[in-house]
């Protein structure tokens, strides 16, 4: 079976956290990606060649690599440059995924540029475009990347009021090629929806892997309570 195939119609879980995170660390998010092979999960999304590289220790599923490298003239931040597809591909991950975003690159060519070489280098490598727009996406497409995800809806200055299911459903009248759903869908409700639209998988990350934006959900809802009982007082 491909690798589209074992994700077809599936959960995939990214098992991320950065530097500033509670849970960083390989050991913590190999741990997490077992933890998501056990709950169902069909392939996990990961940061860093550390991480995968633990977390293909501890599970067999299909892995979507990325490497996140900040630059200070740039706001593309996934895969940024040649450099990190060249150790995601050293790694053997499954899919590389990529910003297609149409934002300033640190190297200052356009996606099409960069998306042209790194293709010409890497012929047999599956790739993903994080994008955050329908246009985006159609670019991704044209330039040859083999699936789209909605990954920066919402994350680019020019997508802040985009929905991403709404981004999604767009995304599956316009393209042909496998559309991943990812970026806030935090519920099994909304997976569903995704799934039942036509994408091809849907991405679960921060809502099954990041404890700290789970507890601020229920932290919230207590807050919202005492709110409602103080608002119901009367003050004397
Ligand atoms: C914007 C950005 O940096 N997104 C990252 C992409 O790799 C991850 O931090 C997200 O957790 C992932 O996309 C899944 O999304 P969510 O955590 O919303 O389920």
């Amino acid at each position: 079976m491909d690798v589209l195939e074992k994700i077809n119609k599936a959960l995939i879980v990214s098992c991320q956290a950065l530097e500033d995170e509670p849970l960083h660390g390989s050991r913590m998010m190999s741990k997490m990606a077992l933890a998501a092979e056990q709950g169902g999960a069909s392939g996990i999304r990961a940061n860093t060649v550390q991480d995968i590289q633990a977390i293909k220790k501890e599970v067999d599923l299909p892995i979507i690599g990325i490497i996140k490298k900040d630059f200070t003239d740039s706001d593309v931040f996934i895969t940024p440059t040649i450099d990190e597809v060249d150790a995601l591909y050293r790694e053997g991950v499954d899919i590389i995924a990529l910003d297609a975003t149409s934002q300033k690159r640190p190297d200052g060519k356009s996606f099409k540029a960069f998306f042209s070489e790194v293709k010409a280098t890497y012929p047999d490598q599956l790739f993903m475009a994080d994008i955050s727009t329908l246009e985006e996406a159609i670019h991704a497409e044209e330039a040859g990347v083999d699936i789209v995800a909605s990954t920066l809806a919402g994350y680019t200055p020019y997508s802040k009021d985009t929905v991403p299911m709404n981004l999604v459903t767009e995304l599956l009248e316009h393209l042909s090629i496998p559309v991943i759903a990812e970026g806030n869908f935090d519920s099994p409700e909304k997976v569903k929806k995704a799934l039942q639209l036509g994408a091809h998988a849907v991405v679960v990350g921060s809502a099954i892997t990041r404890p700290q934006c789970i507890t601020e959900k229920f932290s919230q809802a207590v807050l919202e309570l005492d709110n409602q009982s103080t608002e119901g007082k009367v003050i004397e």
